[in-house]
C-alpha cells in the first residue's frame, strides 16, 4: 500500500485548466482491437491509465509475469498477471482463446473475488477450453486457446456486467462463423456495449443489433487509426469539485459534446447541481451557479462508475437523494455500496437501503474537522472523496497511489487548482 496523503484546499474557490488521460474503456477495447487487427488498427492517445498500461505491456510482449511450474517444463504454461483491472481480465479472457497459446490469466486479490462465470460458461459454449485453477466461477482461469469454434449462436444473461458482453463482441469477427449473442434479461452498463460497438465500426466490423440479439459476422479489420477520448468519468471528480466550491471556472481539455462514453451524462447530472458545461476551445468550460436541488431520483444503471461521485456530492450538500442501478457496485474493485456507508458514516450520513433503492439521510450530517478516508483498494473511493477538502479542513486519504488505475495524475492536477496535497510518512 501506498502513503496515505493530507488533503487541504484553502479558500473555496478552483478554477484553473486540465488536461485528462485517455479514457480507460475505450482505450482498453482499442488495444484488443488493434491486436486482433494485427496493428492494422493503431490506436492513437494510448490512455496511462494503470489498468490500460497493463494490458498494453501484456498485448505488446504476449505475456507478462511468466512462471513456470517444475511439472510444465516440457510444456510450459504463462501467468499473465493482470492485477485489479477488471475490464482488462475479462476481454483478455475472450482474446486467449484466439491465441496459439496457454495461458494461466490470474489477478489481485480482489479480482479472484469477481465472477466470470458468465464469460467463461459463453466461451466454452463457443468451444473455448477453460477451466478454473481455483475456485469455480473466479480467476484465475487456465485457458487452453486455438478456440474451435462449436456454434455461432449464444445468449448471456446482461444483468451482472456488460463487461462479458463487449468481452464476446470484440472477438466475434474473428471467430469463423461470427457469433449471433443473445442478451437474456436486463442489460446493465448498455452505453458500454454501444462504445464497443461504435468502436468496432470505426475499425470496420458491422453488427446488427434487433432487439436483444446482436450478430457480427466472420470479417476483417480496416485499416485505420483509433482516438481514445478523454475520460469522462475522470471528468467527473471535476463537476463534483465545481459542485462544492463557493466559485468555480474549470477547463477541461479535448472533451467533447458527443461522446462514445456513457458517463459523458455527468453533464446532464450535474447541471442539477449548478454546474454549467460549455463547450467550447476544444474542451469543455464548467461554471458554477447558485441552485436549488430539486432533482430526487438517480438511476445509475447506465453509469455505474459515477455513482460514488453522485452520491457523495449529495451527500457533502445534503440533498437526501434515492439512487437506483447500484446493484453491480458490490462485485467493482471493492464492494462500493458498503465502502460509501462506511466512509459517509464518518460525516454523519447514512446510505440507507430499501428493496434495491438507496437513499441518504443526512439528518446527523456533520463537519468534522479531519476525515480519514478509506480507499479499499478502489481508485473511485479516493477520487470521489478527495472533493470533500473544500468543505472538511483536514482529508487524509488513505493509499494515495490508489488512482492510478485510471487517473495517475489525479493528485498533480487537484493542485493546479490550488488543493494542498502533503504525503503523510508510512
Ligand atoms: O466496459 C467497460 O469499459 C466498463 C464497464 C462497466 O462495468 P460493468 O459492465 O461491469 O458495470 C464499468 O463499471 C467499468 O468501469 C468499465
Ligand atoms: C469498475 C471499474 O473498473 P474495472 O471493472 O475495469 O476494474 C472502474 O474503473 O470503476
Amino acid at each position: 500500500m501506498s502513503p496515505n496523503i493530507l488533503l487541504t484546499k484553502p479558500g473555496k474557490t478552483a478554477n484553473g485548466a486540465i488536461q485528462l488521460t485517455g479514457s480507460k474503456s475505450e482505450c482498453n477495447r482499442a488495444l484488443i482491437i488493434e491486436a486482433l487487427s494485427n496493428s492494422k488498427v493503431k490506436v492513437q492517445n494510448v490512455s496511462d491509465a494503470a489498468d490500460t498500461v497493463l494490458l498494453h505491456g501484456i498485448l505488446k510482449s504476449g505475456k507478462v509475469n511468466t512462471v513456470l511450474a517444475a511439472s510444465e517444463i516440457e510444456n510450459p504454461i504463462s501467468e499473465v498477471n493482470i492485477g485489479p483491472a477488471g475490464t482488462a481480465m475479462r476481454f483478455l479472457t475472450a482474446y486467449f482463446t484466439l491465441q496459439p497459446e496457454e495461458v494461466i490469466l490470474t489477478g489481485s486479490a480482489r479480482m479472484k473475488q469477481r465472477p466470470i462465470g458468465i464469460l467463461v460458461d459463453a466461451l466454452r459454449e463457443l468451444g473455448a477450453e477453460i477451466d478454473y485453477v481455483e475456485n469455480e466461477g473466479f480467476p484465475p482461469i487456465h485457458i487452453k486457446g486455438n478456440l474451435e469454434q462449436k456454434t455461432n449462436r449464444i445468449s448471456i444473461k446482461g444483468n451482472i456486467s456488460s463487461q462479458y458482453i463487449t468481452a464476446l463482441l470484440l472477438i466475434a469477427a474473428k471467430l469463423p462463423q461470427g457469433l449471433e449473442l443473445q442478451i437474456e434479461g436486463e442489460l446493465t452498463s448498455r452505453p458500454y456495449v454501444e462504445m464497443t460497438l461504435a468502436m468496432l465500426a470505426q475499425a470496420g466490423i458491422q453488427h446488427n443489433w434487433n432487439d436483444n440479439v446482436i450478430s457480427i459476422a466472420n470479417q476483417d479489420f480496416k485499416e485505420t487509426e483509433l482516438p481514445v477520448e478523454p475520460d469522462w468519468s475522470a471528468a467527473s471528480y471535476w463537476f463534483s469539485i465545481a459542485a462544492l466550491a463557493d466559485e468555480a471556472e474549470l477547463f477541461l481539455g479535448g472533451l467533447t459534446a458527443y461522446s462514445l462514453q456513457g458517463d459523458s451524462v455527468i453533464t446532464e447530472i450535474m447541471a442539477n447541481f449548478g454546474i454549467s458545461s460549455e463547450f467550447k476551445d476544444g474542451g469543455v468550460y464548467l461554471k458554477k451557479e447558485a441552485k436549488a436541488i430539486s432533482k430526487k431520483l438517480f438511476n445509475m444503471k447506465k453509469c455505474p462508475d459515477l455513482a460514488q461521485t453522485v452520491i457523495v456530492v449529495c451527500a457533502a450538500l445534503g440533498h437526501e437523494a434515492t439512487f437506483t442501478g447500484l446493484e453491480t457496485l458490490k462485485i467493482k474493485e471493492t464492494d462500493r455500496v458498503a465502502a460509501l456507508q462506511n466512509e459517509l458514516a464518518k460525516m454523519g450520513v447514512k446510505l440507507i437501503e430499501d428493496n434495491e433503492q438507496y437513499t441518504l439521510d443526512c439528518s446527523g450530517k456533520f463537519i468534522p474537522q479531519r476525515m480519514f478516508i478509506n480507499t479499499y483498494d478502489d481508485h473511485r473511493m479516493a477520487m470521489a472523496f478527495a472533493p470533500l477538502a473544500l468543505l472538511i479542513p483536514e482529508l487524509e486519504v488513505e493509499d494515495a497511489k490508489v488512482v492510478e488505475k485510471s487517473y495517475p495524475a489525479f493528485w498533480t492536477d487537484l493542485e493546479k487548482v490550488g488543493f494542498v496535497v502533503s504525503p503523510l510518512a508510512p
